[in-house]
Protein backbone atom coordinates (compact mmCIF):
# COMPACT_ATOMS: atom_id res chain seq x y z
CA UNK A 1 0.00 0.00 0.00
CA UNK A 2 1.53 3.90 -0.84
CA UNK A 3 0.93 5.74 1.98
CA UNK A 4 0.06 8.91 1.66
CA UNK A 5 -0.06 10.27 5.17
CA UNK A 6 1.86 8.26 8.13
CA UNK A 7 1.94 9.18 11.62
CA UNK A 8 4.00 8.06 14.13
CA UNK A 9 4.27 8.20 18.01
CA UNK A 10 3.13 11.69 17.55
CA UNK A 11 2.85 13.65 20.83
CA UNK A 12 0.94 17.27 21.77
CA UNK A 13 0.77 18.65 24.91
CA UNK A 14 -1.17 22.03 25.99
CA UNK A 15 -0.39 24.17 28.89
CA UNK A 16 -3.43 26.01 31.21
CA UNK A 17 -3.98 27.37 33.67
CA UNK A 18 -5.06 23.87 34.91
CA UNK A 19 -1.13 22.08 34.31
CA UNK A 20 0.00 20.66 31.41
CA UNK A 21 -3.40 18.79 28.97
CA UNK A 22 -2.15 15.59 26.60
CA UNK A 23 -4.24 16.34 23.74
CA UNK A 24 -1.92 13.66 21.90
CA UNK A 25 -0.33 11.14 23.69
CA UNK A 26 1.83 8.93 21.10
CA UNK A 27 -0.91 8.35 18.53
CA UNK A 28 -0.36 6.65 15.17
CA UNK A 29 -1.96 7.17 11.78
CA UNK A 30 -1.48 5.48 8.39
CA UNK A 31 -3.66 6.63 5.05
CA UNK A 32 -2.98 4.72 1.96
CA UNK A 33 -3.57 6.09 -1.52
CA UNK A 34 -7.12 6.29 -2.87
CA UNK A 35 -8.40 5.47 0.52
CA UNK A 36 -11.38 7.40 1.79
CA UNK A 37 -10.48 7.76 5.54
CA UNK A 38 -12.40 8.40 8.68
CA UNK A 39 -10.91 9.76 11.18
CA UNK A 40 -13.15 9.27 14.17
CA UNK A 41 -13.16 10.21 18.00
CA UNK A 42 -15.33 11.47 20.80
CA UNK A 43 -14.99 15.55 21.29
CA UNK A 44 -11.61 16.39 22.52
CA UNK A 45 -10.28 13.70 21.57
CA UNK A 46 -7.29 15.09 19.53
CA UNK A 47 -8.89 15.07 15.96
CA UNK A 48 -8.28 18.81 15.37
CA UNK A 49 -4.86 18.75 17.32
CA UNK A 50 -3.88 16.24 15.13
CA UNK A 51 -5.10 17.84 11.77
CA UNK A 52 -3.70 21.33 12.91
CA UNK A 53 -0.10 19.41 13.62
CA UNK A 54 0.01 17.74 10.16
CA UNK A 55 -0.26 21.33 8.58
CA UNK A 56 2.24 23.08 10.34
CA UNK A 57 -0.03 24.99 12.42
CA UNK A 58 0.62 23.83 15.45
CA UNK A 59 4.05 22.35 16.77
CA UNK A 60 4.17 18.81 18.45
CA UNK A 61 6.33 17.76 21.33
CA UNK A 62 7.45 14.50 19.54
CA UNK A 63 6.66 11.66 17.00
CA UNK A 64 7.26 11.89 13.01
CA UNK A 65 4.95 13.00 10.35
CA UNK A 66 5.40 11.85 6.65
CA UNK A 67 3.07 13.27 3.62
CA UNK A 68 3.66 11.37 0.65
CA UNK A 69 7.12 10.56 1.67
CA UNK A 70 8.30 13.43 2.73
CA UNK A 71 8.89 14.31 6.43
CA UNK A 72 6.54 17.32 7.25
CA UNK A 73 6.76 20.14 8.83
CA UNK A 74 10.07 19.95 6.97
CA UNK A 75 8.80 19.44 3.87
CA UNK A 76 5.52 21.22 3.93
CA UNK A 77 6.55 23.79 1.54
CA UNK A 78 7.51 20.85 -1.17
CA UNK A 79 4.01 18.76 -0.67
CA UNK A 80 1.95 21.81 -0.23
CA UNK A 81 0.45 21.96 -3.75
CA UNK A 82 -0.52 18.35 -3.51
CA UNK A 83 -2.60 19.15 0.03
CA UNK A 84 -6.32 20.36 -0.12
CA UNK A 85 -7.85 21.14 3.73
CA UNK A 86 -10.12 22.60 5.43
CA UNK A 87 -9.47 22.53 8.91
CA UNK A 88 -10.90 26.18 9.96
CA UNK A 89 -14.40 27.06 8.68
CA UNK A 90 -13.66 29.11 5.67
CA UNK A 91 -14.94 33.20 5.81
CA UNK A 92 -16.39 34.31 2.32
CA UNK A 93 -17.52 37.56 1.09
CA UNK A 94 -21.52 37.11 1.56
CA UNK A 95 -21.74 39.61 -1.95
CA UNK A 96 -19.55 37.84 -4.07
CA UNK A 97 -20.95 34.65 -6.24
CA UNK A 98 -19.19 31.24 -6.15
CA UNK A 99 -17.76 31.87 -9.22
CA UNK A 100 -16.35 35.17 -8.55
CA UNK A 101 -14.92 33.95 -5.15
CA UNK A 102 -13.28 30.46 -6.96
CA UNK A 103 -11.87 32.93 -9.46
CA UNK A 104 -10.01 34.88 -7.05
CA UNK A 105 -8.76 32.50 -5.64
CA UNK A 106 -7.75 30.46 -8.67
CA UNK A 107 -6.04 33.91 -9.63
CA UNK A 108 -4.41 34.29 -6.41
CA UNK A 109 -3.19 30.64 -6.50
CA UNK A 110 -2.01 30.43 -10.08
CA UNK A 111 -4.87 27.94 -11.12
CA UNK A 112 -6.17 27.75 -14.31
CA UNK A 113 -9.45 29.31 -15.00
CA UNK A 114 -11.09 26.24 -16.83
CA UNK A 115 -10.37 24.58 -12.57
CA UNK A 116 -12.86 26.63 -11.43
CA UNK A 117 -16.08 25.32 -13.47
CA UNK A 118 -14.08 22.18 -12.88
CA UNK A 119 -14.68 22.38 -9.43
CA UNK A 120 -17.85 24.05 -9.43
CA UNK A 121 -19.49 20.90 -11.31
CA UNK A 122 -17.82 18.53 -8.91
CA UNK A 123 -19.52 20.18 -5.83
CA UNK A 124 -22.86 20.37 -7.72
CA UNK A 125 -22.78 24.24 -7.42
CA UNK A 126 -22.74 24.88 -10.89
CA UNK A 127 -26.27 25.77 -11.25
CA UNK A 128 -26.27 27.85 -8.15
CA UNK A 129 -22.78 29.56 -8.75
CA UNK A 130 -24.15 33.06 -9.81
CA UNK A 131 -25.38 33.99 -6.84
CA UNK A 132 -24.31 35.35 -3.83
CA UNK A 133 -22.68 33.32 -1.23
CA UNK A 134 -24.85 35.19 1.54
CA UNK A 135 -28.37 33.64 -0.15
CA UNK A 136 -26.36 30.16 0.47
CA UNK A 137 -27.56 27.21 2.98
CA UNK A 138 -24.71 26.38 5.25
CA UNK A 139 -24.14 22.82 3.31
CA UNK A 140 -23.20 24.95 -0.05
CA UNK A 141 -21.07 27.03 1.89
CA UNK A 142 -19.33 23.96 3.03
CA UNK A 143 -19.66 22.41 -0.56
CA UNK A 144 -18.23 26.02 -1.43
CA UNK A 145 -15.35 25.62 0.84
CA UNK A 146 -14.69 22.02 -0.67
CA UNK A 147 -14.58 23.33 -4.06
CA UNK A 148 -11.86 26.59 -2.97
CA UNK A 149 -9.78 23.49 -1.85
CA UNK A 150 -10.05 21.76 -4.96
CA UNK A 151 -9.14 24.22 -6.64
CA UNK A 152 -5.22 23.37 -7.59
CA UNK A 153 -6.01 19.24 -8.03
CA UNK A 154 -4.66 18.36 -4.80
CA UNK A 155 -4.01 14.34 -4.08
CA UNK A 156 -5.33 14.34 -0.84
CA UNK A 157 -8.09 16.76 0.58
CA UNK A 158 -8.17 16.88 4.22
CA UNK A 159 -11.65 17.84 6.15
CA UNK A 160 -12.09 18.64 9.63
CA UNK A 161 -16.00 18.11 10.64
CA UNK A 162 -17.39 18.79 6.74
CA UNK A 163 -21.13 17.91 8.17
CA UNK A 164 -20.77 19.78 11.21
CA UNK A 165 -23.80 21.49 11.46
CA UNK A 166 -25.63 20.33 8.38
CA UNK A 167 -29.30 19.44 8.61
CA UNK A 168 -29.87 15.79 7.33
CA UNK A 169 -30.37 16.86 3.73
CA UNK A 170 -26.51 18.45 3.40
CA UNK A 171 -25.21 15.67 4.76
CA UNK A 172 -26.60 13.79 2.17
CA UNK A 173 -25.23 16.80 -0.17
CA UNK A 174 -21.93 16.10 1.60
CA UNK A 175 -21.91 12.21 1.19
CA UNK A 176 -22.87 12.64 -2.55
CA UNK A 177 -19.39 14.97 -2.93
CA UNK A 178 -17.46 12.59 -0.85
CA UNK A 179 -18.45 9.84 -3.47
CA UNK A 180 -17.66 11.59 -6.29
CA UNK A 181 -14.13 12.67 -5.12
CA UNK A 182 -13.12 9.15 -4.19
CA UNK A 183 -14.75 7.81 -7.46
CA UNK A 184 -12.06 10.42 -9.07
CA UNK A 185 -9.33 8.81 -7.19
CA UNK A 186 -8.88 11.39 -4.71
CA UNK A 187 -7.54 10.55 -1.54
CA UNK A 188 -9.90 12.09 1.41
CA UNK A 189 -8.86 12.11 5.20
CA UNK A 190 -12.53 13.15 7.16
CA UNK A 191 -12.56 13.88 10.31
CA UNK A 192 -16.08 13.27 12.15
CA UNK A 193 -18.26 12.19 15.39
CA UNK A 194 -21.03 11.26 12.96
CA UNK A 195 -20.22 7.59 13.17
CA UNK A 196 -23.33 6.74 10.93
CA UNK A 197 -21.72 8.98 8.23
CA UNK A 198 -18.14 7.32 8.11
CA UNK A 199 -19.65 4.19 7.48
CA UNK A 200 -21.61 5.20 4.66
CA UNK A 201 -18.67 7.04 3.11
CA UNK A 202 -15.51 5.69 4.47
CA UNK A 203 -13.45 2.40 3.38
CA UNK A 204 -10.81 2.78 6.45
CA UNK A 205 -11.22 4.66 9.53
CA UNK A 206 -8.82 5.30 12.30
CA UNK A 207 -10.62 5.90 15.70
CA UNK A 208 -8.64 8.17 18.54
CA UNK A 209 -9.33 8.08 22.32
CA UNK A 210 -7.68 10.73 24.59
CA UNK A 211 -4.69 11.17 22.29
CA UNK A 212 -4.15 7.55 21.32
CA UNK A 213 -4.91 5.41 18.25
CA UNK A 214 -7.63 2.13 19.38
CA UNK A 215 -8.64 0.80 16.15
CA UNK A 216 -7.46 1.51 12.73
CA UNK A 217 -8.41 -0.47 9.60
CA UNK A 218 -10.90 -1.12 6.81
CA UNK A 219 -14.12 -0.10 7.98
CA UNK A 220 -15.33 -4.20 7.57
CA UNK A 221 -12.38 -5.54 9.40
CA UNK A 222 -12.83 -3.20 12.08
CA UNK A 223 -16.73 -3.93 12.60
CA UNK A 224 -15.62 -7.72 11.88
CA UNK A 225 -12.80 -7.81 14.63
CA UNK A 226 -15.41 -6.59 17.04
CA UNK A 227 -18.74 -8.17 15.78
CA UNK A 228 -17.84 -11.74 15.83
CA UNK A 229 -17.20 -11.26 19.96
CA UNK A 230 -21.26 -11.07 20.34
CA UNK A 231 -23.68 -13.40 20.13
CA UNK A 232 -27.50 -13.50 20.11
CA UNK A 233 -28.84 -16.90 22.19
CA UNK A 234 -32.03 -17.96 22.78
CA UNK A 235 -33.45 -21.25 24.12
CA UNK A 236 -35.97 -23.59 24.35
CA UNK A 237 -39.19 -21.85 25.18
CA UNK A 238 -39.88 -22.30 29.22
CA UNK A 239 -36.26 -22.44 29.95
CA UNK A 240 -35.32 -20.56 32.26
CA UNK A 241 -33.03 -17.64 30.71
CA UNK A 242 -31.45 -16.13 34.01
CA UNK A 243 -30.65 -19.79 35.35
CA UNK A 244 -29.00 -20.14 32.12
CA UNK A 245 -27.12 -16.89 32.12
CA UNK A 246 -25.62 -17.46 35.50
CA UNK A 247 -24.47 -21.00 34.36
CA UNK A 248 -22.57 -19.25 31.80
CA UNK A 249 -21.49 -16.23 33.92
CA UNK A 250 -19.81 -18.80 36.19
CA UNK A 251 -17.84 -19.45 33.71
CA UNK A 252 -16.84 -16.35 32.57
CA UNK A 253 -18.61 -15.00 30.52
CA UNK A 254 -20.15 -11.98 29.85
CA UNK A 255 -24.14 -12.39 29.72
CA UNK A 256 -26.74 -9.49 29.18
CA UNK A 257 -30.17 -10.87 29.39
CA UNK A 258 -33.32 -9.36 27.66
CA UNK A 259 -36.60 -10.59 27.61
CA UNK A 260 -36.79 -13.35 25.70
CA UNK A 261 -33.05 -13.86 24.98
CA UNK A 262 -29.63 -12.69 26.32
CA UNK A 263 -26.60 -11.58 24.72
CA UNK A 264 -23.11 -12.84 25.48
CA UNK A 265 -20.70 -10.01 24.99
CA UNK A 266 -17.09 -12.14 25.11
CA UNK A 267 -18.04 -14.83 23.16
CA UNK A 268 -14.79 -16.07 21.14
CA UNK A 269 -15.94 -19.41 21.00
CA UNK A 270 -19.83 -19.09 20.53
CA UNK A 271 -20.05 -23.40 20.58
CA UNK A 272 -18.92 -22.90 24.17
CA UNK A 273 -22.17 -21.81 24.81
CA UNK A 274 -24.00 -24.69 23.61
CA UNK A 275 -21.54 -27.17 25.07
CA UNK A 276 -21.64 -25.60 28.37
CA UNK A 277 -25.12 -25.53 28.32
CA UNK A 278 -25.81 -28.77 26.63
CA UNK A 279 -23.79 -30.08 29.74
CA UNK A 280 -26.60 -28.86 32.07
CA UNK A 281 -29.20 -30.29 29.69
CA UNK A 282 -29.89 -26.94 28.36
CA UNK A 283 -30.64 -26.27 24.43
CA UNK A 284 -30.29 -23.65 22.22
CA UNK A 285 -32.66 -22.71 20.07
CA UNK A 286 -30.21 -19.57 18.37
CA UNK A 287 -27.39 -18.66 18.65
CA UNK A 288 -26.44 -15.59 15.83
CA UNK A 289 -23.73 -12.73 16.10
CA UNK A 290 -25.26 -9.74 16.94
CA UNK A 291 -24.47 -7.19 13.91
CA UNK A 292 -21.93 -4.42 14.95
CA UNK A 293 -22.22 -0.87 13.59
CA UNK A 294 -19.48 1.58 13.68
CA UNK A 295 -21.28 2.89 16.59
CA UNK A 296 -21.39 0.48 18.90
CA UNK A 297 -17.77 -0.22 17.86
CA UNK A 298 -16.91 2.98 18.92
CA UNK A 299 -18.76 3.67 22.20
CA UNK A 300 -17.09 0.07 23.02
CA UNK A 301 -13.59 1.39 22.22
CA UNK A 302 -13.55 5.09 22.98
CA UNK A 303 -16.43 4.62 26.13
CA UNK A 304 -13.73 3.98 28.93
CA UNK A 305 -10.44 6.47 27.64
CA UNK A 306 -7.13 4.54 27.58
CA UNK A 307 -5.13 5.06 30.49
CA UNK A 308 -1.45 6.07 29.60
CA UNK A 309 0.48 3.29 28.42
CA UNK A 310 -2.28 0.46 29.06
CA UNK A 311 -4.36 1.64 25.88
CA UNK A 312 -6.28 -1.28 24.84
CA UNK A 313 -5.67 -2.19 20.68
CA UNK A 314 -8.54 -3.70 18.50
CA UNK A 315 -6.63 -6.86 18.08
CA UNK A 316 -6.30 -7.20 21.73
CA UNK A 317 -9.96 -7.91 22.01
CA UNK A 318 -11.78 -11.12 22.68
CA UNK A 319 -9.28 -13.37 24.97
CA UNK A 320 -10.86 -16.60 26.24
CA UNK A 321 -13.05 -18.15 28.53
CA UNK A 322 -14.88 -21.01 29.97
CA UNK A 323 -12.04 -23.46 29.75
N1 LIG B 1 -5.31 25.75 22.17
C1 LIG B 1 -5.55 24.86 23.15
N2 LIG B 1 -5.18 25.11 24.42
C2 LIG B 1 -5.40 24.23 25.41
N3 LIG B 1 -6.01 23.04 25.22
C3 LIG B 1 -6.39 22.71 23.97
C4 LIG B 1 -6.21 23.62 22.86
N4 LIG B 1 -6.70 23.03 21.75
C5 LIG B 1 -7.19 21.81 22.12
N5 LIG B 1 -7.01 21.63 23.46
C6 LIG B 1 -7.37 20.43 24.22
O1 LIG B 1 -6.77 19.31 23.62
C7 LIG B 1 -7.66 18.20 23.62
C8 LIG B 1 -7.90 17.73 22.18
O2 LIG B 1 -8.65 18.72 21.50
P1 LIG B 1 -9.01 18.66 19.94
O3 LIG B 1 -9.66 19.95 19.58
O4 LIG B 1 -7.82 18.23 19.18
O5 LIG B 1 -10.08 17.47 19.95
P2 LIG B 1 -11.12 17.04 18.83
O6 LIG B 1 -11.06 15.53 18.79
O7 LIG B 1 -10.87 17.76 17.57
O8 LIG B 1 -12.49 17.48 19.47
P3 LIG B 1 -13.85 18.02 18.78
O9 LIG B 1 -14.51 16.83 18.16
O10 LIG B 1 -14.59 18.54 19.97
O11 LIG B 1 -13.46 19.09 17.81
C9 LIG B 1 -8.92 18.65 24.32
O12 LIG B 1 -8.82 18.27 25.68
C10 LIG B 1 -8.87 20.17 24.18
O13 LIG B 1 -9.53 20.79 25.24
Amino acid sequence: MDAVLEIAGLRKSYRGRKGVRRALDGFDMVVGAGQVHGFLGPNGSGKTTTLRTLLGLIRPNGGRMALFGQEVPRHLPQVAGQLGAIVESPQFFGNFTARDTLSLLAEAGGVRRERVDAVLELVGLRDRARERVRTYSLGMKQRLAVASALLKEPRLLILDEPANGLDPGGIREMRTLMRNLAESGMTVLLSSHILGEIQLICDHVTIISAGRRVAAGSVADVLARNASASVRVRLEPGVDLIGAAAILKAKGAEVTVQTDHFVVGNAGNPAQITRILAEKEIYVSELSPVEADLESVFLELTGTGPVEGANRQVDEVGAGWGQ
